[in-house]
């Protein structure tokens, strides 16, 4: 694998699943190709249904396609030697009740085909949130526990590629704060990751790549930045004071009464050019952004008008 090669690469990729004594299957996905290229930080967003878990199950050969291929590290999901380079957390863990965490991530580690690293389980567990409860039973965490204990498992070996799907699912807010520094230090490391995360929150801050799958399909993917811009558009926001004629020769427009303009503009040099002019005239700058959209937006656009935004983050 050459560092040009994508961690991931699906092609025309369907599946339906057979459903007993009828004549017509689930349809799953419906040709779905899709790109993520290595080190990014890439979620895949869509309603309920739309194919999110099938895919990452294909990813790792625990579903067979119907049609198309499957590329993940260069290799193939059946290969175990790829399995062993991917850290993956399902939607529905299903973890052993009467085990201590410490056996179960050696258990994980030797399925790997890793040599055993008992303090370095440790040092995962306290990175995870459970140093307090490393000689408890597993059948008496709690949900949230339950999770962080999936992703210390997922991140056994210093895992290539990440499969995170609901990595936060009954995870409280602040263990969301670790859990998003967890995944950040990765990519940071090197890592891939690939998310599937219904609080779009989540993938707009962890993530630099979005797909938005729907219906089994690929209907829109690209930089975060890109997906959210709302075009060219700035808000700026100026002290109480500043003159409106002059900041309307500058190439502002009024938005609001308190203050807020907006400006267009391309690049950074047509934008400070703008703002030069705005404080030559005496105006003072307060705030400036992008007049951008969030991600739950990008969404319903996407879906259509018929799409609630309760669809949606579903
Ligand atoms: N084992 C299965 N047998 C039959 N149909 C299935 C199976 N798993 C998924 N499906 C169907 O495939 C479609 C896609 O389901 P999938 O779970 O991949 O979607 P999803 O995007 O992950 O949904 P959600 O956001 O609700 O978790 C749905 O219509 C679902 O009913």
């Amino acid at each position: 694998m050459t560092s040009q090669t994508p961690a991931i690469e699906v092609t025309n990729l369907r599946k339906t699943y057979q459903r007993a004594f009828r004549r017509t299957g689930n349809i799953a996905l419906r040709g779905m190709d899709l790109s993520v290229p290595q080190g990014s930080a890439f979620g895949l967003i869509g309603p309920n249904g739309a194919g999110k878990t099938t895919f990452i199950k294909s990813l790792l050969g625990i579903v067979q396609p119907t049609e198309g291929t499957v590329r993940v590290l260069g290799g193939t999901p059946e290969d175990a030697r790829i399995r062993a380079r991917i850290g993956y957390l399902p939607e529905r863990l299903h973890l052993p009740g009467s085990w201590t965490p410490t056996a179960f991530l050696a258990t994980v580690r030797q399925l790997k085909g890793l040599k055993p690293d008992a303090p370095g389980h440790l040092k995962l567990l306290e990175r995870v949130g459970l140093s307090d409860a490393v000689g408890r039973k597993i059948g008496g965490y709690s949900k949230g526990m339950r999770q962080r204990l999936g992703l210390a498992a997922a991140l056994v070996g210093e895992p290539e590629l990440l499969i995170l799907d609901e990595p936060t699912d009954g995870i409280d807010p602040m263990g969301r704060m670790e859990v998003r520094r967890i995944l950040q230090e990765e990519v940071r490391r090197g890592t891939t990751l690939f998310l599937n995360s219904h609080l779009l929150a989540e993938t707009e801050r962890v993530c630099d790549r979005v797909a938005i799958l729907a219906d089994g399909r690929v209907v829109r993917e690209g930089r975060l930045e890109e997906l959210v811009r709302g075009g060219s558009r700035w808000v700026a926001r100026f002290a109480p004071g500043s003159s409106a004629e002059a900041l309307a020769l500058a190439g502002f427009t009024q938005a609001r009464a308190d203050g807020v303009y907006h400006v267009e503009a391309e690049d950074a040099a047509v934008l400070n050019g703008a703002l030069d002019r705005a404080r030559a005239a005496g105006a003072l700058l307060v705030e400036l952004r992008r007049d951008g959209m969030d991600l739950e937006s990008v969404l319903l656009g996407t879906m259509g008008a018929g799409a609630t935004r309760a669809e949606v983050a579903a």
